[in-house]
This record gives C-alpha cells, sequence and structure tokens, in this order.
C-alpha cells in the first residue's frame, strides 16, 4: 500500500475520498496535526509540478511557501472565501480544520480558480455603469424614447416618454406596443431595416411627431426604437415661423426668480450671489457657465430681478432647440413680405422684444457661427435689421448668455467666435456641479419639500438620515434638476410623511454605493491631512454602517485591529 492510501486514512471518511479528490478540478491540500501534507490532489500536481509522492508526509511549509493551513491547523478557525494568485490566475479558498472527537487532527484547503468568473464581474460592472449613465442620458433628454423587442413588447422607456404617456416605466415595461401607442402599429412592428422619420401620430387628443429606427444585430432587427421629438406639434408649429397657420410663441416675459430663490449655503454659492448683486445693477453682459441642471437659468432670472431692468421684460431663447434656419428670424424678427407665407405686418423678434429688458440666449455654445456673427453685432452697434429690412432699429438690452458647453473648447475647433466669447465673458458666472457642492443638498431638498406639498397638498416633513446619506454619495449627472426630479418621483410614492429609501430609484442607490463617500468639507479646508482625516472618518462610518455597528467585523473589513478601530471611534468622536 502506498504512502498516500496510509495517510488519507486519516482523514473523516466520506466515502471514496481517493478518487473523489482524484477527479474533482479543485486545488485539495490536506496536513495532518505535524503540518504534513497528508492528500496532494492531481490537480495540484498539475499546477505545482510536483507529484503527490514527492510531498506527501513532508511539512507543508517547506513544500508551499504558503498554504494558511498551518494557522488554521494551530487556532482551529476556519478561513472562507480567501482569494489569492497563483501565477497568471485568481483563486478563492476554504480553508478548514479537521476536527475528530473534538481534537484537530489536520486542516484542508479547498481551492477553485475564478480567474474568469473575476473578468466577467468586472465586465458586468463596467457594463452596469455604462448602462447607469446611459440611463442618465435617456432620463434627462426632453425627447422620448421608447424601445421594443422584435415580438413588439416594450423593454425600455425614458422619463419624457413615460410623462408624455402618462404613465410610470413600470406600466409600460413587458407590454405590448399596442396596448400603450395603438397607432404606432404599423410603425414599430412593420419596420423592415429602414428608418421612418417625422411620422405624426395621435394618442390622446395629442399629436406626436414619431421617428422609428431598427435596431440591428449582425444584419438581423432585434427590435425598433421610437423617439418623440416634439411633446405636440403645437410646439413645433409655434417654433415654425414660415407657417402661415403657426401662432406666435407665447411667451412668459417676466423674470419668475429672485436672488432668495437660489438656495445654498455653499461658500460658492455665496460668493456668486455677492458677484450677481453688484453686476446686476450695471450694464454688462455675463456669462453664466455649469452643467447643465445647475440653475444657470435661475441666476439670469435673479440678475434681471436685481437689475434696474426689472420691470422691463425678460426674453428668454434657447438657441440649441430652434433650428438654424429659423434662428434669425427668432431672433431678429422679419419684415412683411420677407418670405412666403410671412406674417402681415411683419414680427418683432426677440431682441426687440427684450427692448429695456434683459435677453438670455441660453445654450449659446450650440448657435451657429453664421448667427455668432449677428449677434455679435447687435453687442457691438446696439442695433438690429429685421429680416428682409435694410432700416435698422436701436434696442437697449442687456444680454445674459448661459452654455454648459467649454467654450474655449469650441473656440480651438472652429466652433465659437473667440471675438464674441471676449464680448459675452464680461462678468463670468461659473455654476459648480451639484457634487461640488454637497452642503447645499439639506436646504435645496427641504426647498423642494415645501414647493412639491404645496402642489401635491401633502404634508411631508422630513427625509431619512438614510437618504441624506444615499444623497451624499450620488454623484448628480443632473445636479440639481435631477435632486427636484428625485424628490417630486418621491412624493409620488410616498405613504406616510417621511421620504424613505425605498422611495428612491435603485439606480442612484447602486450607484451611490459604488462611490467613495466624498470629504465634506469646502475648498479652505482642503489641506491633505483634513482631507485624508474625512477620508478616514467616513470610512469607519461606511464600515459600522455596513457591519449593522460590529466592531470587530468593521475591525477585519478596514485591515485594522480592534484596538485601532475603538481608538479611532474616539478620536472621530463618531456615535454608535
Ligand atoms: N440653487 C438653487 N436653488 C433652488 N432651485 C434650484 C437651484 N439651482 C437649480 N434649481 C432648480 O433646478 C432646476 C434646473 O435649474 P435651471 O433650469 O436653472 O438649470 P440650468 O443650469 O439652466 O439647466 P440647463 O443647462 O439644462 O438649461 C430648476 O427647476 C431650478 O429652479
Amino acid at each position: 500500500m502506498s504512502l498516500k492510501s496510509n495517510l488519507v486514512k486519516e482523514i473523516p471518511p466520506m466515502g471514496d475520498q481517493n478518487s473523489i479528490f482524484d477527479c474533482i478540478e479543485n486545488l485539495v491540500i490536506a496536513i495532518d496535526q505535524h503540518g504534513c501534507i497528508s492528500i496532494f490532489n492531481p490537480t495540484c500536481e498539475r499546477l505545482f509540478g510536483m507529484t503527490a509522492d514527492q510531498v506527501l508526509a513532508k511539512p507543508v511549509s517547506k513544500v508551499i511557501p504558503y498554504t494558511g493551513l498551518v494557522k488554521v491547523l494551530k487556532t482551529g478557525k476556519p478561513h472562507l472565501g480567501r482569494k489569492f494568485v497563483l501565477g497568471n490566475s485568481l483563486y478563492i479558498v476554504n480553508r478548514t480544520p479537521i476536527i475528530k472527537n473534538k481534537r484537530i487532527i489536520g486542516a484542508i484547503g479547498v481551492a477553485q480558480e475564478i480567474t474568469e468568473l473575476h473578468q466577467l464581474a468586472s465586465e458586468l460592472d463596467k457594463v452596469k455603469k455604462e448602462k447607469y449613465v446611459l440611463e442618465s442620458i435617456f432620463n434627462y433628454t426632453q425627447e422620448g424614447y421608447i424601445s421594443i423587442n422584435s415580438d413588439g413588447y416594450v423593454n425600455f422607456t425614458n422619463r419624457a416618454m413615460a410623462d408624455l404617456l402618462k404613465k410610470t416605466p413600470g406600466e409600460m415595461i413587458n407590454r405590448h406596443i399596442t396596448d400603450i401607442l395603438p397607432e404606432t402599429k404599423v410603425h414599430f412592428l412593420q419596420i423592415d431595416g429602414q428608418s421612418q422619420h417625422n411620422e405624426i401620430i395621435k394618442y390622446n387628443n395629442t399629436n406626436l411627431l414619431l421617428s422609428c429606427y431598427p435596431v440591428l444585430n449582425n444584419g438581423k432587427i432585434q427590435g425598433t426604437v421610437g423617439r418623440v421629438i416634439f411633446r405636440d406639434l403645437q410646439t413645433l408649429a409655434s417654433m415654425a415661423i414660415k407657417d402661415k397657420q403657426a401662432k406666435p410663441v407665447k411667451q412668459d416675459e417676466q423674470a419668475r426668480y429672485t436672488l432668495d430663490d437660489i438656495i445654498g449655503v455653499s461658500q460658492v454659492v455665496n460668493r456668486q450671489k455677492e458677484i450677481m448683486r453688484k453686476v446686476a445693477r450695471g450694464p454688462s453682459t455675463i456669462l453664466i457657465t455649469g452643467e447643465s441642471g445647475t440653475g444657470k437659468e435661475l441666476f439670469a432670472h435673479a440678475v434681471h430681478t436685481l437689475s434696474p431692468r426689472a420691470k422691463g421684460p425678460f426674453i428668454k431663447v434657447n438657441c440649441a432647440a430652434i433650428p438654424e434656419n429659423l434662428l434669425e428670424s427668432e431672433l431678429f424678427g422679419y419684415r412683411e413680405g420677407a418670405f412666403t407665407g410671412s406674417r402681415k405686418g411683419g414680427q418683432a423678434g426677440k431682441f426687440e422684444l427684450a427692448h429695456r429688458g434683459t435677453i438670455f440666449l441660453d445654450e449659446i455654445g450650440d448657435m451657429p457661427l453664421s448667427m455668432q456673427a449677428k449677434v455679435l453685432r447687435v453687442l457691438q452697434d446696439k442695433e438690429i435689421e429685421r429680416l428682409g429690412d435694410a432700416k435698422t432699429q436701436k434696442v437697449d438690452v442687456r444680454i445674459i448668455a448661459a452654455t454648459n458647453r467649454k467654450l474655449e473648447e469650441l473656440i480651438t475647433e472652429g466652433k465659437f467666435r473667440r471675438d464674441l466669447y471676449y464680448r459675452l465673458n464680461v462678468v463670468n458666472i461659473q455654476i459648480p456641479p451639484l457634487r461640488e457642492r454637497l452642503e447645499d443638498i439639506p436646504g435645496l431638498v427641504n426647498h423642494f419639500i415645501t414647493k412639491f406639498n404645496r402642489d401635491f397638498t401633502l404634508k411631508i416633513n422630513s427625509v431619512s438620515q438614510k437618504v441624506l446619506d444615499l444623497f451624499e454619495r450620488y454623484n448628480w449627472p443632473g445636479n440639481v434638476r435631477e435632486l427636484e426630479n428625485i424628490i417630486e418621483r418621491a412624493f409620488n410614492l410616498v405613504e406616510y410623511e417621511k421620504i424613505e429609501l425605498s422611495h428612491m430609484p435603485t439606480y442612484i442607490i447602486e450607484q451611490a454605493e459604488n462611490n467613495v463617500k466624498k470629504p465634506k468639507v469646502s475648498s479652505v479646508d482642503k489641506t491633505l491631512p483634513t482631507l485624508l482625516e474625512t477620508v478616514e472618518r467616513d470610512a469607519l462610518i461606511d464600515a459600522l454602517a455596513s457591519t449593522g455597528g460590529n466592531k470587530l467585523q468593521s475591525a477585519k473589513l478596514l485591515g485594522i485591529s480592534r484596538a485601532w478601530l475603538y481608538k479611532k471611534i474616539k478620536q472621530y468622536q463618531i456615535e454608535m
């Protein structure tokens, strides 16, 4: 009988161990109570390049530098789910003591290669992150998107589409498209690899402008994506001045917000408010920059209401939303007979309408170059010419422009005029993204709760601490607008008087989980020691929260001793 089969007898019986260990693909190594190898299965032989007969009965620590088995033998404590790297592969191992008659008679380790699994998990994580980004993009566009699979069942819809159809995405997913949009059968289901553009369909009493695109995979149709550009055709019609039927755009010509409507305690918001107070008095052009949803329009309204022009009109033009060929007549107006279908008596443009007031050129970065030249001329000469009219008119208008694009980059790419940039950028107000001023969140949350309590006639009076913690970890790609939408969504779900974690969309919970809690320090406090302390404190709080306050587990999680954890809890005065 070989040495190997003698030693294996020491292991508690579990069937025909030899053949089990011999045929499994896992690495199996066992040691006896003296730390000598008692099992070394063929997978180990292959991987370590040694035969069982060469290593059996030898001290494991001499044969393989670290297996962890000697430690398990000494302490009697198992090591479960530990990972290690061997060559280019990643393994997960369970090491357990072998106990017979309450005595530790050895230890066994069983390892499984998980390289591929790990790669798959990383891939999945990457795909998940990309999905969040795409979802955010789709959820913050004004255009409605819906997609169906090849059998006609809805597998995706964005918020704009759900709002448009007055349904929740949950009421639409997995339903057949004809149950949701009966009229679209022909557009969605009979699409044959070609796109269909701008078809008019009816939904309730609204006309929608729908485009459909096939989703192709290796040339085969997998489904269809539908896009609704304008919520209803009246919006389009009102923009199309050249259409004889079109009504002039009804504009609310008054600024709606004041400085008090800008909520925020962060240094940066207070500094910007201070600047606004000063510059509002003068005539200078102002350029407001910041990501989408940071409050640029709100700031523009507030400058106007603070200015001596407050009683004059406040005219907003969204330069990105108006088709290039209509922008000129929109901005400068046109003379009667300037083109076929032009209105009798002609029409005043936005600059004229803003006379003695303020014109707010939103999304100025998207203004076509040809129009930039004309706006520059207004800035220089304070004069306009209606389309088709040789007569010039003096206008007294203050310009506030805003953009979420990097104008310097657009200048380098030749898409924005440098001279216009200098003319606009006399005073620059930069609004930082919400993730860089987390201290503004609680005030904004209260502000939106008050607003929605009014709109929904509800009496929500608080938000759970868990939700506030979540808000600190989330990175707010849609900024304050996204926060406002999330609170509004919660109002639709809330049952009692408190907004809880269960009222939050899963995508923000999942994204926040992947984020390290950000240090809540203002720019003046950003010395390295302060930052390190903040990160350390946050890591402690996260570990304690995720282990339900268990200090031993938290210490393990953080890779520090229990004594060190206690010291840090005391140092940072973390309440338990
Ligand atoms: N500091 C703030 N206090 C209160 N409400 C705010 C604040 N900032 C933004 N909001 C609200 O967030 C929403 C988005 O703001 P706003 O439209 O001004 O952003 P924006 O930067 O102009 O966005 P976009 O670039 O997409 O046009 C609005 O409902 C606005 O009232």
